[in-house]
């Protein structure tokens, strides 16, 4: 049976919105919609309403790897909208998961594994590249566990941090990685930041995933995703792309919720 689903992305940069229609639970859902607000601007209530007054809507998501704005969120809900439902809880989450710590892995990254799936008629491993705010590298077995992998600045972090961490760095503006790509010898401050933040970023990925590779088994599948797709994708021909990987995992996820899954004490971040 066919429903729709609102599921809300709260990341460190932006807070990434999905409308979804889904017909069974090993289906890619359809999006019927997306929207993507930076954090410093207010999320638009107004133009959601429109999305809330769906007549099949099933459930509101809240969730995503910010957990201090999502309590922010929950606090700032309309009081005429539909109440959401929080999926910050590792048990609400449909995968495996074998590292130290389970309850303690960003949620964000679980939704991505619990994704990467649908994409496959074939069970491969997996590696997972989501650069967003901080950068992640993770496998995902061929069974479908999430085993872990790296955390790294993303590009913002790195840009902010060059400029903040000393007295003579300028703040260049990460939008121009866009528009264009740096050479790598930069002739003035700018331009030797903006190369190193780039193809730095570039190949710290690369690095990161031939050892992650290296350490699993077969010929993983690569998936791309993250605020700097369109900067990588170029370089990961071989990558599965998606922008919305992350909405996908929370889709599926809040499709199988049912009413003894609501928030508990075990949490992710
Ligand atoms: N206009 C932009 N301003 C800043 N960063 C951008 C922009 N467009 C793409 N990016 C990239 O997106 C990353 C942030 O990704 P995002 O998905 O918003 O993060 P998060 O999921 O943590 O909220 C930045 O590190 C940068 O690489
Ligand atoms: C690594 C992250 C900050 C990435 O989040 P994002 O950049 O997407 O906002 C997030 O997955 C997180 O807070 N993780 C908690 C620590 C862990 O996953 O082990
Ligand atoms: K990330």
């Amino acid at each position: 049976m066919s429903q729709t689903l609102i599921v809300f992305d709260v990341g460190h940069t932006r807070t990434k919105i999905g409308m979804f229609q889904l017909q069974g639970n090993d289906q890619l859902p359809e999006c019927l919609m997306t929207l993507s607000i930076f954090n410093t601007k207010a999320i638009p209530w107004s133009d959601l309403a429109e999305w809330f007054a769906s007549p099949d809507l099933s459930v509101i998501a809240l969730t995503g790897s910010n957990r201090k704005m999502i309590e922010q969120l929950e606090k700032q809900w309309p009081q005429d909208a539909p109440r959401p439902r929080l999926l910050t809880s590792k048990s609400q989450i449909p995968i495996e998961v074998n590292v130290d710590a389970p309850e303690k892995v960003g949620a964000d990254r679980l939704f991505n594994a619990v994704a990467a799936r649908l994409f496959q008629e074939r069970p491969t491993s997996k590696i997972i590249i989501d650069s967003g705010t901080a950068a992640t590298v993770d496998a995902v077995s061929e069974d479908g566990t999430f085993l872990g992998g790296a955390i790294l600045p993303g590009i913002l972090m790195g840009v902010k941090a060059l400029h903040e961490l000393t007295t003579t760095l300028p703040l260049v503006d990460a939008r121009q990685f866009l528009k264009k790509t740096p050479t790598a010898i930069g002739r003035n401050t700018e331009d030797a930041m903006s190369s190193g933040l780039f193809w730095g970023h570039l190949g710290a990925i690369r690095e990161v995933v031939s050892r992650v590779q290296s350490e699993l088994t077969g010929e993983p599948q690569l998936f791309l995703t993250g605020g700097a797709l369109p900067i990588l994708e170029p370089y990961f021909p071989e990558a599965i792309c998606h922008p919305d990987l992350s909405l996908i995992g929370i889709v599926i996820s809040a499709s199988q919720l049912s009413p003894s899954h609501d928030e508990s004490s075990e949490s992710t971040p």
